[in-house]
């Protein structure tokens, strides 16, 4: 059965999660995965790029690309070494990259990422399939979230419609009917783990709050919550997504202006938003389902699963590690997924999803060293 590799930088912006995985009948089998975190100075410099701050943009986009490629050929060799793997034993290494800005609306929508995989192709000698969102921008549509069709494919039941959260920076759901007549539809529901990340490491330095034990000191500000819903994003109809452009500290600055809140109740009621924003877009999308299946980070933080659990009371609530896939892992396993779809010639995007105009082949193909005859070179 053939093997793949799933490459991942989310908008957490905490590394490259890199994965290897096979895919039996409807089900993952994790080969090994590990997480490649990026060190504080290349944080501040993506950070620095992605609100373009500081001269040199260009060269600095350049050389970032550059950069984040050759990591990525490092995280591929050091997750084939942990899984015992040789190159030529990989059919193909789906790499999504690092997303610096995604505009998806507009007259000239684009969405742009780096980690260039012609170096990822070259260094490993492995196939590698990269770019996957422009084809379904170029098609009409959004061009994310993409996870939904893995989504479907790892958590359909038939007769039991089911939603799945991934709470990563941003936060998307998959709304899967449980019958084939209905379509899958899914959406991004704003920020994830994004303000929760951005308010700790202001306030208090520290990367993330981990297991949500600061935010569950605080206490939620209703009216600086219903401020903060108040953004029309809310309230947009799908098909949408969104990213840091939108949701980021200076967002949370402004709606805080001239105020003195505790930053700790500044916290909770950041994992509050994020938990009303996921539950409510649950609420409206999908009133029938029984289920919610979360995954990323955000599925390792016990004060927003609370927080969640709390607003869908009718619910049952699980992790994907529940249906044998660690939270951790499902959005590298879902590019090593679209890498395979694309060898096959199938289309990976869920135009119900997107809004693109038809299904699409996702992703360029880079060939890897089994495709070329060198001479040598210089
Ligand atoms: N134990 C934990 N407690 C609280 N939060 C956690 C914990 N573990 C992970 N997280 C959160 O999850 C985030 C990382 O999530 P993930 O890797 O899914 O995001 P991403 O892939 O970068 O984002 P995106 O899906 O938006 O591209 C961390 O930045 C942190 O906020
Ligand atoms: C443009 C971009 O990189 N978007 C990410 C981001 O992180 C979560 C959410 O916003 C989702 O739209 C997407 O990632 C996942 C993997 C997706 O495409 O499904």
């Amino acid at each position: 059965m053939d093997t793949f590799i799933g490459l991942m930088s989310g908008t957490s912006l905490d590394g490259i999660d890199a994965v290897a995985v096979r895919f039996p009948p409807g089900r993952v089998e994790l080969l090994a995965a590990r997480t490649f975190p990026f060190d504080t100075h290349l944080r501040t410099e993506l950070l620095g790029l992605i609100q373009s701050t500081g001269a040199g943009l260009l060269d600095r986009l350049g050389e970032l690309d550059h950069r984040l490629g050759l990591l990525s050929a490092e995280a591929v060799s050091a997750v084939c070494e942990q899984a015992g793997l040789a190159a030529d034993q990989v059919a193909a290494i789906g790499s999504h990259g690092l997303t610096v800005l995604h505009r998806p609306d507009g007259p000239h929508p684009f969405t742009l990422q780096i980690g260039d995989p012609n170096l990822i192709a070259e260094r490993t000698g492995i196939t590698t399939v990269a770019d996957f969102r422009r084809r379904d921008i170029a098609a009409g549509g959004q061009g994310a979230p993409l996870v939904p069709a893995f989504h479907a494919a790892l958590f359909t039941r038939a007769g039991s419609p089911r939603v799945v959260a991934n709470i990563g920076g941003m936060a998307n759901l998959t709304l899967l009917p449980g019958n084939e007549e209905t379509p899958v539809t899914g959406f991004d529901t704003g920020p994830g783990n994004v303000l929760l990340d951005g308010w700790i490491q202001q306030q208090q330095g520290r990367p993330y709050d981990r297991d949500g034990a600061w935010s569950a000191t605080g206490r939620v500000d209703e009216a600086l919550l219903a401020g903060l819903l108040d953004d029309p994003y809310f309230r947009q109809p799908p098909p949408k997504s969104t990213g840091r452009e939108h949701f980021n500290l200076n967002w949370l600055q402004q709606r805080l202006l001239g105020s003195d809140r505790a930053p700790e109740d500044v916290q909770a009621t950041l994992a509050e938003l994020t938990a009303a924003s996921l539950a409510e877009a649950v609420l409206r999308a999908a009133q029938d389902a029984a289920e919610l299946i979360v995954c990323g980070g955000g599925a390792y933080n016990p004060d927003l699963l609370r927080r969640i659990a709390a607003r869908l009371p009718d619910m049952k609530l699980s992790v994907s590690d529940d249906y044998g896939l660690a939270a951790e892992w499902v959005e590298g396993a879902a590019f090593a997924w679209l890498a395979r779809e694309a060898l096959y010639a199938r289309p990976g995007n869920v135009p119900s999803v997107t809004g693109a105009r038809g299904e699409r082949i996702l992703g360029g193909i880079y060939p890897g060293s089994d495709k070329l005859q060198d001479t040598g070179g210089r």
